[in-house]
C-alpha cells in the first residue's frame, strides 16, 4: 500500500518537474549565471546559493567545492523526490501522534530545508502550496510562535529592539542583501488570535514572506522579516527563562512611536522603494501606524486592509450565492463579531463598497447613517448608548436609524442579535474559538437568506468561531462557509460537497505587495486596495458560486496573485501614484492593456531553479 502510494507520488513528481515552467509566474526556467562573492564551504552554508549534492563538477572546480561534497552529482529532480519521500515517511511514521507533535515535526523538516537550500525549499513549497501552507502559515505558524524560544536554532530576518534606539540607521546596513523589495514587520503584540507573544511573533513575518515568495514570486533574496521588540506584557513569557526577547513591559505612547519611526526612517533610507507590510500589531497601534505612515511610505496594514479586501470579496460572493444581483449587497444584513483591527477594517471597506454600488447615490437610498451592520465586541452588541465609543466604531453602532424598532439593547448577546436580526451573513473576527456555538448556528437557520453565510475568520484553527462540520450540521446544507484557517470539505446528505472555503488575507496581500512594487507606487491607496478585492471577487465563476465556492483553491494562488498584482499596478497608474520600477517606466505601464499587465507581472515573478554560479574572485 505504502509502496504503491510512493510510486504514484514519484510519477506525480516527475510530471510536476517535467513541466519546467508553470503557466503563470514562471519567470524563466533557464536562468543566466549568478555572481557569488564567496567560495567553498561559505557557499555550502549559504541557503541562497547552496545546491547541496546538485553542484555540477565544473562548478565544484570553479567554486572550490571539490572534495567538500560526496562525489555523486544528483539532479534537482532527484533531490526533490528525496525530500518529498522523506516528508511522506515522516507523515507515515507519526501517524497516531498528537496533532501538534505531527505539525511541529512537519514544520521542522521544512524549516531545515529552508535553512539549507532555498531553491529546493521554494520549489517544493510552490508545487505543494495547498499541503504546506497550513504548516508554514496558519495554523502551524501559531504553534511555532508559541514555542519559538524553544524551537530557535538559527536566526532569520532582523530584530530591532527598544535597546537599539539611535542605532537603527546603522544596523539596517547589517542586512547582507543589497536590495530588499518586501518587508513584513510585527511588534508581536497580537499574533493571530493568540495575543501578545513578544519576540516570538517573528514566525509570522517569516511565514507571510514565504507566502510572498510562493504566491507573488518575490525573490527570496529580496525579502526581509522584521521583529520590533518593544517588550511584552505576556507574564508567562516574562517569567520564561528561555524567552529570547526583551524582559520588560511593552513601551507605550511616544516612546513606542519613536522606535517605529526610527525603524521606518532606517528602512526608507536604505531601500526607498521597499514595500512594508505591517502585521499583527494590536489594534491601537495598527490604526495609529497606518494613519501615520500610509501617505509617507509605501506600506499597508495587512490585518486591517488585506483582510478587508478578502472579506469583501466573500461578502459579494455570498450575495451571488443567493442568486441576487450584486447591487443587493446594500440590502444584506451582516452581523460582525469582533470590532478590532480586522473587524473594523472589514466594516469600513464593506460600507465604502455599499456606498459605491451603482445607483445608490442617485436613489439617495444610502447615506452615512444607513447601517446594514450589527457589530459585537467582548461586551456584546455595540449601540450608540455605549460610553466612550471610539469614532471608528461609532459609525457602525446601532441606533442611528429605523432599525431601533428591532428592540435590541446595548450589549445584547450574539444569539439574541442573530435571532432578532435574521442576518444574511454572520462574520467572526473575534479570536474566540467556538463562539458560533450550536445555539447561534441553529438561529442562523432562520436567516433571511436562502444560503446563510458563515465566515469564521479567526486564526489559528483553535480560535476559529466554528468548524465547517458545525455549519453544515446546524445551519443546514444550503449554508456557505469560509474560515481563516483551512477546514475540510463536508460530505452532505445528498452526497454533494459542503465547501470549506478559506477566507484568509493570503489571497490578497501578496498581490497588493507585488502590484505596489512593480508599479513603483508612492503609496498604497484605497483605490489600489479596492482593485485587489474586486479582482479576487470576480475570479470565481457563477457556476462555482452556485456550488458554494467563494474563494479559489489555494493551489491556484500564484495565478490569482498575478491578476491581483496587475489590478493593483493598474490602479496605481490610474491614480498617478506609479513611479515605475527599474525596467518599466510609468508611461510604459500606462500603455499596457489589462492582459499585457498580467503578462508583465507574471514574467517578473521569480521561480526557483538552480542558476549557474560564477565566482568573482
Ligand atoms: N482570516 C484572516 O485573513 C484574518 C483573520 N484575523 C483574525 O481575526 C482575529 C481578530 O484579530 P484583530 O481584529 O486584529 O484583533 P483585535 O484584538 O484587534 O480585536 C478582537 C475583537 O474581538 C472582540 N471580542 C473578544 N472577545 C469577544 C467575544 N467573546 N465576543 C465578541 N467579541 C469579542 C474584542 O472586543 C475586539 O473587538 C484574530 O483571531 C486573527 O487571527 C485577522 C486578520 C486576518
Ligand atoms: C491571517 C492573519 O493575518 C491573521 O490571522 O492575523
Ligand atoms: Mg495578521
Amino acid at each position: 500500500m505504502w509502496r504503491h502510494a510512493a510510486a504514484r507520488r514519484s510519477a506525480q513528481i516527475r510530471r510536476l518537474l517535467s513541466t519546467s515552467a508553470p503557466s503563470t509566474g514562471a519567470g524563466s526556467a533557464v536562468r543566466g549565471p549568478c555572481i557569488v562573492h564567496k567560495r567553498g564551504t561559505d557557499i555550502l552554508h549559504d541557503p541562497w546559493y547552496n545546491k547541496d549534492t546538485a553542484f555540477p563538477l565544473t562548478e565544484r572546480d570553479r567554486l572550490g567545492l571539490r572534495g567538500l561534497l560526496p562525489p555523486r552529482v544528483m539532479s534537482f529532480e532527484q533531490q526533490y523526490e528525496r525530500f518529498i519521500n522523506s516528508y511522506h515517511s515522516l507523515e507515515h511514521n507519526t501517524k497516531g501522534e498528537p496533532e501538534s507533535v505531527v505539525s511541529l515535526a512537519k514544520w521542522r523538516i521544512l524549516n531545515r530545508l529552508h535553512d539549507r537550500n532555498e531553491t529546493l525549499y521554494y520549489r517544493v513549497l510552490i508545487d505543494n502550496i495547498k499541503d504546506f501552507a497550513p504548516i508554514i502559515y496558519t495554523p502551524t505558524v501559531g504553534l511555532v510562535c508559541e514555542n519559538y524560544s524553544g524551537l530557535f536554532r538559527r536566526p532569520r530576518g532582523m530584530y530591532f529592539s527598544a535597546k537599539d534606539k539611535g542605532e537603527m540607521m546603522s544596523m539596517i546596513y547589517n542586512w547582507p542583501a543589497e536590495k530588499v523589495d518586501m518587508i513584513v514587520v510585527t511588534d508581536g503584540s497580537r499574533i493571530l488570535g493568540l495575543g501578545d507573544l513578544g519576540v516570538q511573533g517573528i514566525g509570522i513575518p517569516i511565514g507571510k514572506l514565504d507566502v510572498y515568495v510562493a504566491a507573488a514570486g518575490i525573490n527570496p533574496q529580496k525579502v526581509l522579516p522584521i521583529m520590533l521588540d518593544v517588550g511584552t506584557n505576556n507574564e508567562k513569557l516574562l517569567e520564561d527563562k528561555l524567552y529570547l526577547g526583551l524582559r520588560q513591559p511593552r513601551l507605550e505612547g511616544e516612546e513606542y512611536l519613536a522606535v517605529v519611526d526610527e525603524f521606518m526612517e532606517a528602512v526608507h533610507a536604505r531601500w526607498p522603494k521597499a514595500v512594508v507590510q505591517f502585521e499583527d500589531f494590536q489594534m491601537k497601534w495598527a490604526f495609529e501606524t497606518l494613519q501615520r505612515y500610509r501617505n509617507r511610505f509605501c506600506m499597508f496594514n495587512d490585518d486591517v486592509q488585506g483582510t478587508a479586501g478578502v472579506a469583501l470579496a466573500g461578502l459579494l460572493g455570498a450575495v451571488r450565492a443567493q442568486g441576487r444581483p450584486l447591487k443587493d449587497f446594500t440590502k444584506q444584513k451582516i452581523v460582525v463579531v469582533g470590532a478590532g483591527s480586522a473587524g473594523l477594517g472589514v466594516l469600513s471597506m464593506a460600507k465604502h463598497a455599499m456606498l459605491r454600488m451603482p445607483g445608490t447615490h442617485k436613489s439617495g437610498e444610502l447615506g452615512e447613517g444607513h447601517n446594514q451592520f450589527w457589530v459585537l465586541d467582548k461586551d456584546g452588541l455595540i449601540t450608540k448608548s455605549r460610553k466612550g465609543l471610539d469614532p471608528a466604531v461609532a459609525r457602525f453602532a446601532r441606533g442611528y436609524g429605523p432599525e431601533e424598532v428591532q428592540d435590541l439593547h446595548e450589549g445584547a448577546s450574539l444569539v439574541g442579535v442573530v435571532k432578532k436580526v435574521k442576518p444574511h451573513v454572520l462574520l467572526g473576527l473575534s479570536g474566540v474559538g467556538g463562539i458560533f456555538n450550536e445555539e447561534v448556528l441553529k438561529a442562523m437557520k432562520d436567516s433571511d437568506s436562502p444560503c446563510p453565510a458563515i465566515f469564521a475568520m479567526s486564526n489559528p484553527t483553535t480560535n476559529a468561531e466554528c468548524t465547517s462540520e458545525d455549519v453544515f450540521k446546524h445551519v443546514g446544507e444550503n449554508a456557505v462557509f469560509a474560515s481563516g484557517s483551512p477546514f475540510s470539505n463536508v460530505t452532505l446528505s445528498n452526497g454533494r460537497k459542503g465547501y470549506a472555503n478559506q477566507a484568509n488575507n493570503m489571497y490578497l496581500f501578496p498581490g497588493i505587495g507585488l502590484g505596489a512594487l512593480l508599479s513603483g507606487a508612492r503609496h498604497i491607496s484605497d483605490g489600489m486596495l479596492h482593485a485587489a478585492s474586486e479582482c479576487l471577487a470576480s475570479y470565481i465563476t457563477d457556476d462555482a458560486i452556485r456550488k458554494g465556492i467563494l474563494f479559489p483553491e489555494v493551489s491556484s494562488i500564484r495565478h490569482i496573485t498575478a491578476r491581483v498584482g496587475a489590478a493593483v499596478a493598474r490602479a496605481a497608474v490610474d491614480e498617478d501614484l506609479a513611479e515605475g520600477c527599474s525596467e518599466v517606466d510609468p508611461r510604459e505601464l500606462k500603455s499596457m492593456s489589462e492582459s499585457d499587465t498580467v503578462d508583465y507581472v507574471a514574467r517578473k515573478m521569480w521561480y526557483p531553479v538552480y542558476s549557474p554560479l560564477v565566482n568573482d574572485k
